[in-house]
């Protein structure tokens, strides 16, 4: 369907597909020629995406109030223009219809996450293109830093001989962050010239990084599976253009139109908001105009997407005022007080009562004289009005409508906020305030440091003792690999003490053990490197609890399990059943004498337990804590992804699982021991195993090796990063049963190519 040179751009998730299936069938210089071409296929569709809605708005822009009487007939012209405008020019630089180029959301995270520079790197090193290979996996590690695997392949990276520095080189560095960063670093040591220039060209980039940001909102809207892909907005209006040349005024469709040509055209603002009240109640279905906020939520998370340095997990505060606030310093210091007064106006816009800047204002203008006009930045102006504008809709709709929006700026002026959100907004931010709190607590009492990792509750919080809640253990991604591990495993796992459904019997549980999940990596029936992840992952969580409830005392495996707990389908209504009874991990709960008996078959020698969580994707599921008596809850966990819940095994904390009722909930639950002796000798087998299999490797790669030269340190050879999926010995030929498990199954089936 796309010849080459037909000018016609191969949508990124197929040729994404491609790449990986190429990468697991091993074919290195396939897989690496379809990831690139993933890769560049994905910055020119988000260039396009660019450059038409950019053309488009110029051509179809709302110029001034239009004039009554039939101001509603030239709103609808203009966005009608502009959907079909958009429409052609995106099918002109694509060279195709723009709606092939829709991916699911899994895949468009991937690739905001940089996940093919993770088996592009794979891949490169495979074809000995070393340097390449760095810069690939020095590109995903930057947005990954927390990648456990891709920490260990950057260090081997890093001893290799061979390697070169300038390779560690971030193939998508954000323009903005460099500029942003280097006019600080001027600023800080008073070259407020230099500082200017950086900062200048870092706030124009930052703008146009929103836009396309923005721009991207505007795609469809996947929730789940494809039959639910909802049109993008420019989309249903262009679907819609005949039937809205005579569009009745209760149309959703009118509201749709109504709300996004306000959104636009900051100067109907008011009206629109008024007809918008009158008109939202009566509408029968809400299913475009909740779409439509959507996409509005959506645009206003770009602010924070933005303001986020790749890699980090929160982001700059209030990004654009503050670079206002340095740009204004800075002119004032190399006294240009008339750029100096612009910032100063363009600051009061988010913030109109700032003494400090109203005091600044007040000098520029005696300095200036009463005849010059101080006016605020045009492009700022229209960025706030349009914010607010924004903000306010949302605003509405979930007074109205229900749901939540996080607010990403400070900024918003309390009078936008609906008087019954008031009250909610500020518990979040004084929830948000004492969380912040609690984290630097936790910091200054010392031991506890792990980069990015949080205390989100202590036992204070958690009505007990010794038991605390992390979050942010694993990455996203690192979720995503554990969990395909559990279902590639599937039945082959263990069951618990052999049984399918020990607790219940409407769940079905599965159990997978490390030294299982290294043998099935071994024959190939599962990925490697997600059989190597279970390893790491629970080794960081053992380091977290240990460093936490024993610092300086060594805490071993006791037992880990990879364990997932599925809902039956059919009849859940009304269960009464727990997906795991009441239990103490270390001691036999008796409810009625509020004792817990530390005497066989309890597991006495376990000290501390985990659990790790690896998805939310179910209903019910949450982890309970009760007093001695097993009735009375005293905390609760939600699971989520990098959570991890940790607490001493024995009656003080007696716990359970309330009923999944739907869908499958997976862990890595994890339990501790003091003393040596009881040390799981199973995990020794599987990191012995793990050990085997790197050495295997390495021998597979010593012509590798030789290209790279010898390490010029003498020390020991270089190691080669270990690829994904690499599990067995090259002899073996991989069946299609055993490819079933690493088959990326969030990629969109499209059998029409
Ligand atoms: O999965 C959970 O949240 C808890 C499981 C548990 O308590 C156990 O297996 O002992
Ligand atoms: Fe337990």
């Amino acid at each position: 369907l796309f010849p080459p040179g037909s000018g016609r751009l191969v949508p990124y998730d197929l040729l994404y597909a491609d790449g990986v299936r190429a990468y697991f069938a091993r074919d290195w210089p396939r897989a690496a020629e379809l990831l690139q071409r993933a890769l560049h296929s994905y910055s020119q569709l988000l260039a396009a995406r660019r450059g038409c809605q950019g053309r488009c708005r110029d051509e179809a822009g709302f110029a001034g109030p239009p004039a009554a009487p039939s101001w509603e007939t030239r709103f609808f012209d203009r966005v009608l223009q502009r959907a079909e405008c958009l429409g052609e020019c995106l099918g002109r630089r694509l060279g195709a219809e723009p709606s092939l180029h829709r991916a699911s959301r899994e895949i468009q995270e991937d690739f905001e996450q940089r996940e093919p520079y993770n088996y592009l790197q794979v891949a490169l090193f495979q074809l000995k293109k070393l340097d390449e290979a760095v810069s690939a996996a020095h590109t995903f590690f930057v947005a990954n830093p927390q990648h456990l695997q891709m920490r260990e392949d950057m260090e081997k990276y890093q001893r290799m001989a061979g390697v070169k520095l300038e390779s560690f080189r971030d193939l998508q560095a954000t323009l903005y962050w460099e500029a942003y960063e280097t006019g600080v670093q001027h600023y800080n040591v008073d070259e407020y010239l230099q500082a200017a220039v950086k900062l200048e060209e870092s706030l124009e980039e930052v703008l146009l990084a929103l836009e396309d940001c923005r721009a991207l909102c505007e795609g469809p809207q996947e929730d789940g599976t494809e039959e639910e892909m909802q049109p993008g907005l420019y989309e249903a209006i262009a679907g819609n253009v005949e039937a809205l040349r005579g569009a009745v005024l209760l149309d959703m469709s009118f509201f749709l139109l109504w709300t996004h040509a306000i959104s636009q055209h900051p100067g109907l603002a008011e009206g629109g908001t008024i007809i918008l009240l009158e008109v939202l109640p009566f509408i029968p279905s809400l299913a475009l105009s909740a779409h439509y906020i959507q996409v509005l939520k959506c645009r206003q998370h770009c602010v924070l997407e933005v303001a986020t340095k790749p890699g980090r997990v929160s982001a700059t505060d209030d990004f654009i005022p503050s670079h206002l606030d340095l740009l204004q310093f800075a002119y004032d210091q190399v006294g240009n007080h008339a750029l100096a007064a612009e910032c100063a106006a363009s600051y009061l816009l988010f913030y109109p009562s700032d003494e400090l800047m109203l005091e600044k204002m007040k000098r520029y203008q005696a300095e200036l004289g009463e005849g010059a006009s101080i006016t605020a930045r045009e492009n700022i102006q229209r960025y706030v009005q349009r914010s607010l504008m924004e903000k306010k809709l949302i605003y509405y709709a979930v007074e109205h409508l229900g749901g939540t929006f996080d607010d990403p700026d400070p900024w918003t002026p309390d009078e936008l906020i609906p008087e019954s959100l008031k009250q909610k907004h500020r518990e979040n931010q004084e929830k948000q305030r004492l969380e912040n709190l609690d984290v630097g607590e936790q910091e200054q009492r010392g031991p506890f440091t792990f980069e990015g990792i949080t205390v989100a509750m202590d036992s204070h919080q958690l009505n007990g003792s010794q038991r605390v809640v992390f979050d942010r253990v694993l990455t996203d991604s690192e979720c995503k690999d554990i969990l395909r591990l559990a279902k590639a495993a599937g039945g082959t796992g263990d069951g618990y003490r052999g049984r399918q459904s020990p607790h219940t019997p409407h769940e079905r549980f599965e159990g997978l053990t490390v030294l299982k999940a290294l043998q099935l990596a071994q024959d190939g029936t599962v990925n490697w490197r997600d059989a190597t992840l279970l390893l790491h992952a629970s080794e960081k969580s053992r380091k977290i609890v240990e460093s936490y409830f024993t610092p300086g005392k060594r805490l071993h495996f006791s037992f880990t399990h990879l364990v997932c707990r599925t809902a039956v389908e059919g009849d859940q209504d009304g269960r009464m059943d727990l997906s795991h009874p009441v239990h103490a991990d270390n001691c036999l709960l008796d409810p009625e004498g509020k004792e817990c008996w530390r005497e066989p078959p309890a597991y006495m020698y376990r000290d501390y337990s985990g659990i790790l969580y690896l998805n939310d994707d179910f209903h019910g599921g949450d982890l309970f804590f009760t007093e001695l008596d097993a009735v009375t809850v005293t905390a609760q966990v939600r699971p989520k992804c990098g959570k991890l819940v940790a607490f001493s095994s024995g009656g003080e904390n007696p716990h359970g699982v309330w009923a999944v009722t739907r869908g499958r909930r997976c862990a890595i639950a994890l339990w501790y021991t003091l003393s040596p002796e009881h040390a799981e000798q199973e995990r020794m087998e599987a990191e012995e195993l793990m050990r085997q299999g790197d050495v295997e490797q390495e021998l597979s790669h010593t012509d590798v090796e030789k290209h790279m030269g010898t390490d010029p340190s003498g020390g020991a050879s270089p190691e080669p990063p270990v690829p994904k999926g690499r599990a067995r010995s090259t002899s073996q030929r991989r069946t299609s049963s055993s490819e079933s498990g690493q088959q990326p199954q969030k990629l969109r089936a499209r059998d029409e190519f």
